[in-house]
């Protein structure tokens, strides 16, 4: 049904100074200012009905640049997140999704209702990943820790890679504050090489981790597949995704069995429908989706994604946890609602994805009022 037609679009460049805090920092991004091309379509219908759209960066990388494309060393904080969100869709045949995927909703039927009403009542789990970015000292980690363990959170994602003694003494700090019974995952962000990673989760090994994310290359499928047959004898499962652009990639993944955690991103996977075909292809592998979120908008984008795939698709909680980072919420008109460490189902209308206008103008870059102040004193 038309309801009107476009009147006016705009896109913006929002940029939120995060890398001043050591927010979000990792082995791989070292300085990372959370940010994102925010896209609004407007219509001239009687409702006034629009669409808002994000797609996440690191700050530079909202200046697309076409010639930086790859693996950048680390530090090089500025890049694109590897592609663009909103340019999502890969060329080709579906795969196999297609066929598989009536009869898995079909299936997905059963029960529908009962999981609707938990989900409703008790939200979806999630993990934390707010205390241990690479960027915190000792101090703030266990400040953070302390506080999480206060708010309820039972599993906790810890920056790892860049230097092992540095791992090994915050693995030890968190381990001890979290005890031997709650869930401690690791995120290396690609820096190894599929040797290394072997070598240098062995040594991490003592402290349980349920999973460890980006061991190397996003895009060595085989080199991911080793690393899982080494580790798994360990209890250690590879988890990945954050940077895979299209159901392709993933389709390998699951295939060479190189992945037993499988990390959708809302973005980064550029449209709804890329993310649906994953959550199908992941069903039929039989392995859990963990997705990824943070950055500026990722939580409220893919809660929407993980609690239809357990009503309609998985109907699992087994093994099963969405990321959570608490950054950048208040700029949202429906920020997410995490109660008892968990994603409370969104009730507002559409994908949570409108910005607050008055963020957006303070920090559109370069020009909003948060950058106008800190350009000129960065220049000195
Ligand atoms: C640069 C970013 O903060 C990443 O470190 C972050 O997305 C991370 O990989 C994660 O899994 O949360
Ligand atoms: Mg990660």
């Amino acid at each position: 049904m038309v309801r009107g037609r476009i009147s006016r679009l705009s896109v913006r460049d929002v940029r939120f100074p995060t890398s001043l805090g050591g927010h979000g920092a990792d082995a791989m991004h070292t300085d990372p200012d959370y940010s994102a091309a925010y896209v609004v379509i407007e219509t001239d219908a009687e409702d006034g009905i629009k669409g808002c759209g994000i797609t996440f960066t690191l700050g530079k990388g909202t200046e697309v640049d076409w010639s930086r494309k790859g693996r950048g060393a680390p530090g090089d904080s500025g890049r694109p997140k590897r592609g663009v969100g909103l340019v999502g869709q890969a060329g080709g045949k579906a795969c196999l999704e297609v066929t598989c995927g009536h009869e898995i909703l079909q299936k997905g039927q059963i029960g529908k209702k009962e999981r609707e009403k938990q989900m409703l009542a008790q939200g979806y789990p999630a993990y934390t990943t707010s205390c241990a970015w690479l960027g915190y000292s000792d101090d703030t980690l266990k400040q953070l820790c302390a506080q999480a363990l206060k708010d309820g959170w039972t599993r906790f994602k810890v920056k790892v890679g860049a230097d092992l003694q540095d791992d090994m003494r915050r693995c030890q700090i968190i381990r001890d504050m979290i005890g031997p019974e709650k869930t401690l995952m690791m995120d290396a962000n690609q820096r190894w090489d599929v040797p290394e990673a072997v070598e240098w989760m062995s040594k991490l090994a003592k402290f349980k981790p349920l999973w460890i994310e980006e061991p190397t290359s996003p895009d060595d499928i085989l080199g991911h597949a080793t690393i899982s047959k080494a580790l798994v004898p360990l209890g250690i499962g590879i988890a990945t995704g954050e940077q895979c652009h299209n159901r392709v990639i993933f389709k390998q993944l699951l295939q060479a069995k190189a992945l037993q955690f499988l990390q959708i991103d809302s973005c980064r996977l550029g449209s709804v429908n890329e993310n649906l075909s994953v959550l199908l292809m992941a069903k039929k592998f039989e392995i859990p989706v963990c997705p990824h979120a943070g950055g500026v908008g990722l939580c409220e984008l893919v809660q929407h994604l993980i609690i239809f795939d357990y009503i309609s698709v998985s109907a699992s909680l087994e093994n099963r946890v969405c990321e959570y980072v608490d950054h950048l919420h208040e700029h949202f008109k429906y920020p997410v609602m995490i109660q008892r460490a968990s994603y409370m189902p969104p009730k507002d209308p559409g994908y949570s994805t409108e910005m607050k206008e008055e963020s957006v103008k303070k920090h559109q870059y370069p020009d909003g009022e948060v950058w106008k102040k800190l350009l000129p004193a960065q220049e000195n």
